[in-house]
Parts: C-alpha cells; structure tokens; sequence
C-alpha cells in the first residue's frame, strides 16, 4: 500500500519553507548569472526529448530538499507498488495498470498472481486483425462497401485521448476519416450524422462502464438513425463495435461480442486511451503507429522505474509542480504546446490530472489542509501569446507553465517553423527576465517621449519576470516522442498524488451531478411546474418550460 505520510510534517517541507524564504528575495536570472553551468545542471535528456527546467525558481538546495520530500514520503516505494499491480486504488479496490498496456508480448505482469500480459496481447492481436480489415476494405458493410469513415462515440477517457492523439498524429493518418461524437447536446452527433454515410460507416462505442449517459443517448441515436437506412437489424454488426469492460451491457444493447474489444477494471478510464479504447486511433493512424505510441510511453515506464529521483522526468516535473502550488500558491498549471497539432494536449491533461488528483480527502480519510490538484489549462502557441499571455506576463497570479515544441515540423512551409519556434524560445526567456523600469524609461526616452510622459507610462511597460517555466524540446513529435511525452504527464499526476496523500485513481467528484441530473430529468418530461428545489433551479427550470 502506499504511505500515508503527510508531507507537511516532514523534514524536507520545513527545509522547502525555509528557501522559499530565501528565494523571494533572489530571481532566476539572477540565478543564471551566478551559474554559467545553469542549463547543464537543470536539464536532460529522454532519447529525443529535452527538457529544460532551468528557467525555474530553483537552486541546489531547493532541488536537493525536493528530492528529499519525495524520499520522505516513500516514492520510490510507490512507484513499484503501482507498477506490481498492487491494489493502489484504495477506494475501488483496483490495481492501477495502464503501463501494463504497452508492455511488449511476453513480458509478465502479475495481477494477484496471475500473468495478464497474454490478455492484454490477446486484445491487440483482435485489434491489429480488425484495424487491418477496415483499413484494407476487407471489412464489408450491409451493401458490401467499404468503410470510409469511423464515429467514435464516448466521452471522458473513452474520448479525449483518442481525440488528442489522432489529432497530434495527423500527419500519420490513414484514409479513413475518424469522428468523434462526446456531447449529449444533440448538435454533436446531428452535426456529425450529417457527414457520413450509413452504408460506409463503422461506429464504435466507447465507454469503460457501457452505461455513462451521454455515451449510451448517442448509441442509439446511431443505432436509430443506421436502421432507417440500413433496416436490417442483422446489418447492425458490420457498423457497430464495442470498447468496453462490460459484456453484458454491449450484448444488451445488441452488439455481438465477437464484435467487442475488451478492457479491464484496473485500467482507468482517463488512463485508457492504450487500451481497446485506442481502436479509433488505430484505425487513424494505422496499427503500427499506434504500437509505436505504446512502445514510447513503455520506455518511460522503464525510465520512471529505473532511474534515479534526481535524473528522472516526470518525478522533477511532480515536485516542481508541488513547489510552486504548495509554497508558492499558484493554483493553475499552464500547457502550451507550441504545435497546432497538439491543439487537445492541455484538455487532454484538464481530465488527466483534475479528475485525477481534484481531491480534499487523503489517503487516512481526513480532509487536507493544504492545496492538491492544480487547474490545468492552455492552448497552442502562438495562439495563447493573442489571449491570455498578458496575464502570463504581467498579472497577479504566477503561472507554471510548461512550453513544449518540436524541433522539426511536419509542414515545412516558408519559414512559418522559424517564426513559430522565435516566439517559443522567446516567451520563456521574457516570462523569466522580464522589463525593468530602467530599461522601460529607456526605450521610452528614445522613443522621444519627454520625462513627464515616460514618469506616466513606464509603470504599466515594466515586466516584473521570474515567471517559472519548463522547456520540452522534442526533435519531432512521432508516435513514440508523443506515447512517450504523455506518459511522462500520467507518471506526473501519479508522483504528486503520491506526495499529496490522495487516492488519485477513483473521482467520486463525478457522481453527484449525474445523480441530481437523473433526479431532475423526469421533471423535464412533463410541462407541471417544478418546486421540489430551491428557488433558484426551481425558477431556471421553470423558465426552461415556459420557453421551450
Ligand atoms: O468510459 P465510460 O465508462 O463511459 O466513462 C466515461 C467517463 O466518465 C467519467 O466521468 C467517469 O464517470 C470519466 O472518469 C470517464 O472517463
């Protein structure tokens, strides 16, 4: 099991008080020029992946302390608990086994004694079988077409990895246009019906449970929709596969389960995307592509289980991300991916990491009296710089933020690469050095302004710095940079809800909504005015019937 240290009362946290004292007086430049082997020390290499986390407020003794509250609270222990398949997800009673996913045919992993790594192998080869036929054209529809194009139906895990991994793969696509249909609102699946043919579309419903709400109105909305056409009901197993731990419901719901692509309860459902809930990005980019996304994110599994705390990825990255919530008290973590490709990485996150450790309770039961999870958010660059950098820069809050661009694009137009990677390099150095007063009073006198005027404006120009970042330099993002790159952040969240004594493999934080959303629903299917809330849904929902 894992610790229940609370890491307030280490040693390692008061050393921790104690430089951050120390270091509100100092600023990372200034730490640069004390340091020119700066770089050096606060960088590494993961194969071709760089990353800088030098531009951070961090010296040695901060880092060393780091380490220490990581050894403090029993990581290393940890991480081969979670990788033995221990029940970790306390709450669920489940091992937590996603790196089992993409370790390679004949390698053991016990769960409770018993080798699962056939199972798993098993799936992929039904996958690879499956994907092969469709991308081929050997998979035939009711009318012996084709498929053209693939709707993947889900939401949460059973969505938005797919979503952001067929999208930082696009260059990697096959022919086979792949959609994706999240929402209950009825416009995301009308919106998408209107795209494809039923006589050439192979839909995949995607849901770990096969009962989660949204996922199940928009299967049979697709069922209903196919059958107009199609009439048939037999013809309902050449269009619709099922991803899913759950037979029984997919039989329920019609479909084979020759025609199902199976998981298991240790697989979290935000940690799925390599599982059988990877088929849409199988069918995107092809089944070798997706095995390279696997063997990618295995060598950092192997670089997470091996290497030392103080030279391994995503442990800096954890406890960087703890030293600034906890002693810094910056409540949000930005992602900014400097590849428009990589559009979904942050959103991505927004589930992986919120949903993950968004906890008040710890691992003895007790609510916690310090700060957890972060808000994780972002947008592509150079996109962000025109939205919300200027808070970045020059606001209140300090923003951790986590820059990540690759060295080679795969659209080499122009010098668009040269401009986009300009304003990468250069973001991270203005969010740490900044624009003094004195520098700004200069410009503005050679700019010929008088001295009034430069006395007016100058305040609102300067640029305080010592704005924390990390630098991620992939030399390209492939399948394997990107497995690689995100299980690095899943290994992230892992390490924080380790030192923050959470259980971050349960979200019982979801279930409240869904269960008033099931209470109310009925009172929206008549026109009988509503009073069984308080005044304020009782009015919203009233003045939903009156206007509807
Ligand atoms: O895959 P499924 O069972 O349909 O769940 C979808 C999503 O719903 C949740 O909010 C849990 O209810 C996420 O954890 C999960 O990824």
């Amino acid at each position: 099991m894992l610790s229940t240290i609370n890491f307030t009362q280490t040693t390692a946290y008061q050393k921790l008080l104690s430089d951050k004292k120390r270091l509100e007086s100092s600023s990372i430049s200034a730490l640069f020029q004390t340091d020119s082997e700066r770089q050096k020390k606060y960088s590494l290499f993961f194969q071709d992946i760089f990353i800088d986390f030098s531009k951070n407020i961090l010296d040695a003794a901060t880092f060393n302390h780091l380490i220490e509250l990581a050894k403090e609270c029993q990581l290393e222990s940890a991480i081969q608990a979670q990788l033995q398949g221990e029940a970790i997800n306390q709450t669920e009673g489940r091992a937590v086994l996603h790196t089992a996913l993409r370790k390679p045919k004949g390698q053991s992993q016990l769960l409770n004694g018993v080798n699962i790594n056939a199972d798993i192998h098993q799936v992929r080869a039904h996958m690879k079988e499956f994907t092969e036929q469709v991308i081929s054209g050997a998979w035939k529809g009711y009318t012996n077409k084709s498929i053209t194009d693939v709707v993947n139906i889900g939401i949460g895990g059973s969505d938005l990895g797919p979503v952001m991994v067929t999208e930082a793969l696009k260059p990697y696509k096959t022919h086979l246009n792949v959609h994706f249909v999240s929402n209950v609102d009825g416009t995301h699946i009308a919106e998408t019906l209107k795209k494809v043919n039923p006589e050439t579309t192979l839909f995949l419903i995607a849901s770990k449970t096969f009962t989660t709400q949204e996922t199940m109105a928009n299967a049979f909305t697709a069922r209903d929709w196919f059958l107009k056409t199609a009439q048939d009901e037999s013809a309902v197993s050449k269009h619709f596969v099922a991803l899913s731990t759950n037979k029984a419901q997919v039989e329920k719901f019609g479909i084979d389960s020759a025609n199902m692509f199976a998981f298991w309860d240790w697989v979290g459902g935000r940690y799925s995307l390599w599982s059988a809930i990877g088929l849409s990005i199988c069918l995107s980019i092809g089944y070798d592509n997706f095995e390279s996304l696997l063997s990618g994110a295995h060598e950092m599994d192997l670089h997470l289980a091996s290497t030392p705390l103080e030279a391994n990825a995503p442990v800096i990255l954890a406890l960087l991300g703890i030293w600034y919530v906890n002693f810094w008290n910056s409540p949000t973590h930005a992602i900014l991916p400097y590849d428009q490709y990589m559009h979904r990485f942050a959103a991505y996150f927004q589930q992986g990491d919120m949903e993950s450790n968004g906890k008040t309770v710890d691992r003895t039961g007790k609510r916690v009296d310090y700060a957890t999870g972060p808000v994780i958010w972002g947008e592509p660059g150079t996109n962000g710089q025109h939205a919300f950098y200027q808070l970045i820069h020059q606001g209140t809050q300090m923003i951790p933020a986590d820059f990540i661009a690759p060295a080679k694009t795969h659209n080499p137009i122009g010098n668009h690469h040269t401009l986009l990677m300009s304003n990468f390099f250069a973001q991270t150095e203005a969010l740490m050095n900044g624009k003094s007063l004195e520098v700004v009073k200069t410009e503005l006198g050679k700019a010929g302004l008088d001295e009034s005027a430069i006395d007016k404006l100058a305040p609102f120009k300067v640029f305080e710095g010592n704005k924390p970042t990390n630098s991620i330099l992939a030399k390209e993002i492939n399948p394997a940079t990107l497995g690689a790159l995100i299980a690095m952040y899943e290994h992230k969240i892992f390490v924080q809800g380790v030192i923050w004594n959470i259980f971050s493999y349960d979200q019982w934080g979801v279930e409240l909504g869904k269960q008033l959303a099931n209470s109310i629903l009925p009172e929206l299917e008549n026109e009988d005015p509503v009073l069984s809330h308080d005044s304020s849904t009782n009015g919203l929902i009233n003045q939903f019937k009156a206007w509807r």
